[in-house]
């Protein structure tokens, strides 16, 4: 039974002496998008690697849509938008897109995929007319030109502007409609809070947290207080009710708290001096931040 699009089961990769994956374990759930959240380096290409069956795990095991990586590739269900990938020059994009569409057995058809892509109005265009969104639109009209059940997104928007951003979530958005099940690799962390159900956060190849993002934002607690200090000292700082974090810069405090009230009355009577004061609650930065060094301690 196919109840999940994707079964991470304590997966382990290394490169040489780098462990890229170190037991790493989550799933997908038919028709969920699930974002794989971390820094540079976090493991999640090579986790979206894997799931397309292009590597092979060293230990662990990974079933997509009820099956192995490369037979449900081979099935034609499984559509990927990977961070390298030149289109065609010389070609229109209707040509590309018809060609992808072809080479799927036409599961859908060319002028579905134009529009559900965005590109109706640019078809007659070639790829080397377009904006770098508007290529990265092309790439995303052929991995959903075999209808697939679940698709792989690694970093779609990393060199987009926030306009082109934007409009290519809302392409996304209006594929997956669907059905489809959406995995995809970011490490823009408003892109995880607003378009995933789920958010698989990796540090160092191992899962810190596994959740929704505001469970996620929850999880990190607290609130972030901000001020400029005369003389800021950590000790007398982090010794403030409710303080669990002090970050500081020259004369910029960054306190992190669960206390937000106490922690800025103590500020005021027991260090003085306070100006500049800002209260904000944490957002996914500060939670991948705190999430991330926790397990590192651990
Ligand atoms: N082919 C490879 N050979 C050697 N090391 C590799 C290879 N591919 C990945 N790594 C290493 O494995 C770790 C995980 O890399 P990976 O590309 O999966 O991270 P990532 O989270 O996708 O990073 P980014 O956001 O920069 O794409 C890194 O330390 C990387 O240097």
């Amino acid at each position: 039974m196919e109840n999940s699009a994707v079964l991470f089961h304590e997966v382990s990769k290394r490169f040489g002496a780098t462990r890229a994956l170190d037991h790493t374990s989550f799933t997908v759930g038919r028709g969920e998008t699930v974002a794989l959240l971390g820094h540079n380096g976090a493991g999640k290409s090579t986790a979206v690697d894997l799931m397309l069956g292009l590597r092979r795990p060293d230990e662990g095991d990974i079933t997509i849509l009820g099956t192995s990586p490369s037979r449900a590739v081979a099935s034609g269900r499984v559509g990927a938008l990977l961070q390298t990938g030149g289109l065609p020059d010389g070609a229109t994009i209707r040509d590309i897109v018809r060609l992808a569409c072809g080479l799927y057995g036409g599961k859908r058809h060319v002028g579905e995929v134009l529009e559900l892509a965005g590109l109706t109005e640019l078809a007659g265009r070639q790829a080397t007319e377009l904006s770098g969104g508007q290529a990265q639109r092309v790439r995303f009209a052929i991995a959903v030109s075999g209808r697939p059940d679940l698709l792989f997104l690694d970093e779609p928007t990393v060199a987009l502007d926030v306009e082109a951003r934007r409009e290519f979530w809302a392409v996304v958005r209006g594929a997956a409609k669907g059905g489809a099940s959406v995995v995809f690799a970011t490490h823009y962390l408003e892109e995880a809070d607003q378009f995933a159900d789920r958010v698989v956060v990796l540090s160092h190849g191992r899962v810190v947290a596994d959740a929704t993002p505001s469970a996620i934002k929850a999880m990190a607690g607290g609130r972030t207080v901000r001020c400029v200090l005369a003389a800021p000292d950590p000790q007398r700082l982090l010794a403030l009710p409710g303080v669990v974090d002090v970050t500081i810069h020259g004369n910029d405090v960054l306190l992190r708290t669960d206390d937000t009230d106490r922690t800025v009355e103590m500020l005021y009577t027991s260090i003085g001096g306070v100006r500049d004061l800002e209260v904000t609650g944490a957002g996914l930065e500060e939670a991948l931040i705190s999430l991330s060094s926790r397990k590192d301690q651990s």
